[in-house]
């Protein structure tokens, strides 16, 4: 038997519905009926389409209104002991107040009087694997009460079987929630696993309640099969699940559950295949299918073959769910029948999309009147990829019955649209293309080592002691962004929106020095976003104008689209540098200073680039980001010859584009390596190249970050409390360039107090020296306000040069 599923569906909702029904709703804009609401109407749409377009079982439970895990955290009632004061009623007001607050923080009302207390810290976020999409942390600890707070899963499926759909519902598993789950730091990692046990009861009952309501199936995602798993950690996920199995037969046997009909659990892991854990996985007999990614995960191939599933259902991820090309077809259909046209016929067989779509924008038909036409039909999201994964399926079954070899229906798919457009746009190969070549022609290694740059720096910029500085992005006003729409829309010039950006500019300028920094930016006020402005100026890439992908709660990005050679045609960001030198030097003008001021231009790096788009997927992602390098070194070496001595290469997402196999990790370090060094190599001596990253755990990727071989790294670690510096400390992992760790959390919008930037500091220079530490805000201010930056510089501005007075250096 023959039939399609899809992992799961975005939930972005048609324009955005559901980041402006979250945001309207914070501003208290809508009432709570009418953010449940338009989560319904996004839930129905889906399952409509999901349905007209022939997918047999539409999925439940893949919609949230902020985060998957957030949701089984309240579920399960995992919830840290700081919100316990938190009022946590049955309206359903209180239940999302409540929900909320552990997504954005709130304040305790620990009076009883509802009278605003202290700040409550929101859960941590952080990536989902190797995806840009961030899930919340939950906090277990041994006062944790474990129950089942909601059954919102079943109130979903039933809504959906009412509406007549064949609904599958979906959950994360208990093991991928321990996986993201924080523990008090002195639970050991055993203990931590022992934890997977008090999940599963809760599991048990919704399992159960599932089947009492009639479903069918039930997919349990564990997506940590994906990735290199210790082999105690492989035995408690055995356990864990045969744990369940046991409970859940004798529960049945005491009357929960239906007593005609058994759900099926299917095991889904995606973005990788199984490999190692393959065997553990597919022995525990609970369940009944399994799901594999055949896009990212080819290597289980003879593995499933060799097992061959007699009597199980197999779900085969053949539809790539996070990529934006448009399905081959013919490709898939030639290899379902290569590798799986011998399954033995007790094999019920799933097509499916590799993982959920969520990665994906909505629908490509929106891109229709802006992208060019070759480049449009080369395209498929969201809504594309179901009604391929429809068609694979209507092909594959006719197949099937009929034995033909010949059965591929050319109908399907106009055969011609192959990658004609990588070959027909192609502009010039770069590596044909004359270079810009710089002052260095090594393509991966300064002129000098380090310790070299350093003197030669030192005497270059004679910055004092504790410099300060920002990371790049001051805040993104209201009136640049109507100024931005209204040139985007053809209302005012382009001239028009770069004199907007130039007055923006030199406020930005006046305010540095009104705050006295030391090290200068320009604001990136001439971006959106610090991927998307590469994509709309790097040649072989392309912007959407509604390609939206959820990052995390009601925020959503737009990953350009990566199609061809990618080069750089002009020259990026040195118009608004070469404006920005020209302010300052006429402030310095006007006020008769003789005084240099440093301004630090801000590129993103290669990998993150590539990272946060879409990459063609002809070529190794590894040769796409050597070609975004070359293109980012052409910009460092023109900003050095304009006067530009410090740059911030950003790599936020360098982390994240670690290999979730262990095996796979090492050949990456190598090419993110060399990636960066390329963008970064070209230039003189003098030129300061400093690198930023954030939102991580460092630690697995120390080798990467010593490799870069960078003069400063700027590195978020207020958050991680600092965890990862105790490993970059002097004489443990030499690291030896200078080090702003973060004076503050730019991402809340509390004014710090210099007490607390003071014992931060303080903190910092007992793991370095003092000579190397930069004082700077952990991030970028985009998202505060005016009104929250300049307190917040001022306070940490103060603290360095009290902390200069001490210690004698001023
Ligand atoms: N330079 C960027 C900024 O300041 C770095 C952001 S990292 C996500 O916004
Ligand atoms: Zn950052």
């Amino acid at each position: 038997m023959i039939s399609s599923s899809i992992v799961g569906f975005p939930r972005v909702g048609s324009d955005r519905a559901h980041k402006f029904a979250l945001e309207k709703y914070w501003r208290k804009k809508i009432t709570v009926e009418e953010l449940v609401e338009a989560g319904k109407k996004i839930k129905l749409r889906n399952w409509e389409f999901e349905s007209k377009a022939g997918i047999e079982q539409i999925v439940v439970g893949d919609f949230s209104y902020y985060d998957h895990i957030l949701d089984l955290a309240v579920a399960f009632n995992v919830i840290p002991s700081r919100f316990k004061d938190v009022k946590r009623g049955d309206g359903l007001e209180d239940k999302f107040e409540f929900y909320f607050s552990l997504a954005r923080g709130a304040k305790s009302t620990a009076n009883g009087n509802n009278i605003e207390g202290d700040s409550i810290h929101p859960l941590e976020m952080t990536k989902w694997f190797d995806t840009n999409y961030h899930c919340l942390v939950p906090e277990i600890s041994k006062h944790t009460e474990f129950k089942l707070t909601n059954k919102d899963l079943v109130e979903e499926y039933v809504h959906a079987k009412n509406q007549g759909y064949n609904a599958k519902p979906v959950i994360v598993g208990p093991a991928t929630f321990i996986y993201f789950s924080k523990f008090e730091d002195n639970t050991s990692t055993e203990s931590k696993w022992d934890y997977l046990n008090k999940l599963i009861p809760l599991y048990a009952d919704l399992i159960l309640e599932l089947e009492k309501n009639g479903a069918k199936m039930i997919q349990i995602d564990e997506p940590i099969l994906a990735t290199t798993l210790d082999s105690e950690v492989l035995d408690a996920f055995d356990r864990a699940y045969k744990l369940l199995g046991g409970l859940i037969e004798s529960k049945r046997n005491i009357g929960y559950g239906d007593p005609y009909y058994k759900i099926k659990l299917f095991l889904a892991n995606y973005y990788s295949s199984y490999d190692e854990n393959f065997d553990v996985a597919t022995s525990i007999d609970i369940f009944d299918g399994f799901h594999f990614d055949l896009v990212n995960g080819i290597s289980d191939i003879p593995k499933i073959l060799e097992k061959g599933f007699k009597n199980k259902t197999l779900s085969l991820g053949l539809v790539d769910g996070r990529n934006v090309w448009k399905t081959d077809l013919k490709e898939r259909f030639n290899f379902f029948i290569k590798n799986f046209a011998g399954l033995d016929p007790s094999v019920s067989v799933i097509i499916n999309s590799s993982c959920s779509l969520l990665h994906l924008p909505l629908t490509v038909k929106k891109e229709k009147d802006y992208l060019e036409t070759d480049l449009y039909r080369l395209l498929s999201f969201a809504s594309e990829k179901v009604i391929e994964i429809s068609q694979l399926t209507t092909m594959i079954s006719v197949y099937r019955e009929s034995r033909s070899l010949v059965a591929f229906d050319e109908n399907f798919q106009d055969s011609k649209f192959k990658k004609v457009f990588i070959c027909k746009h192609s502009r010039p190969n770069p590596d044909t293309k004359p270079r810009k070549t710089g002052p260095n022609e090594d393509k991966f290694t300064r002129i000098s080592s380090f310790q070299g740059r350093k003197k030669i720096q030192n005497e270059y910029f004679n910055l004092p002691i504790y410099p300060t500085t920002t990371i790049g992005s001051f805040p993104q006003t209201t009136d640049i962004r109507s100024k931005r729409r209204a040139y985007k829309s053809g209302e005012i010039t382009y001239e028009q929106y770069l004199d907007e950006i130039k007055r923006k500019i030199i406020d930005c300028i006046h305010l540095q020095f009104e705050l006295d920094l030391d090290v200068f930016v320009n604001g990136e006020y001439e971006r959106t976003d610090m991927v998307e402005f590469f994509g709309e100026n790097l040649e072989g890439m392309e912007v959407t104008t509604n390609g939206w992908v959820q990052s995390y709660g009601s925020r959503y990005v737009k990953p350009p689209i990566i199609f061809a050679h990618v080069y750089r045609g002009n020259p990026m960001t040195c118009e608004l540098m070469e404006f920005t030198l020209k302010t300052i030097q006429s402030v310095l003008d006007s006020i008769g200073s003789t005084k240099k001021k440093y301004v630090k231009a801000i590129l993103t790096g290669p990998v993150t680039i590539v990272k946060w788009s879409f990459p063609r997927n002809d070529i190794p992602i590894s040769e796409v980001t050597k070609q975004v390098a070359m293109a980012i070194r052409e910009e460092v070496i023109d900003l050095e010859a304009i006067g530009v001595h410090m740059i911030q290469v950003d790599e936020p997402a360098i982390r994240e584009g670690l290999p979730l196999k262990k095996k796979d990790q090492d050949e990456y370090k190598q090419w993110a390596i060399e990636s960066f060094r390329t963008a970064t190599s070209g230039i003189n001596d003098f030129t300061q190249i400093h690198t930023h990253m954030c939102y991580s755990d460092f630690y697995e990727i120390i080798e990467i970050i010593k490799g870069l071989d960078v003069d400063v790294l700027t590195i978020e670690s207020v958050k991680s409390n600092m965890k990862f510096l105790n490993n970059l400390v002097p004489g443990k992992e030499n690291y030896e360039a200078g080090i702003g760790p973060g004076a503050y959390d730019v991402h809340s919008p509390a004014i710090p107090s210099k007490e607390e930037i003071i014992e931060r500091i303080k903190q910092y220079t007992k793991y370095f020296d003092k000579k190397s530490v930069w004082i700077n805000p952990d991030c970028g201010n985009k998202t505060r306000t005016e009104a929250e930056l300049k307190p917040a510089l001022q306070n940490m501005i103060a603290v360095a040069k009290q902390l200069r007075i001490q210690e004698g250096e001023n």
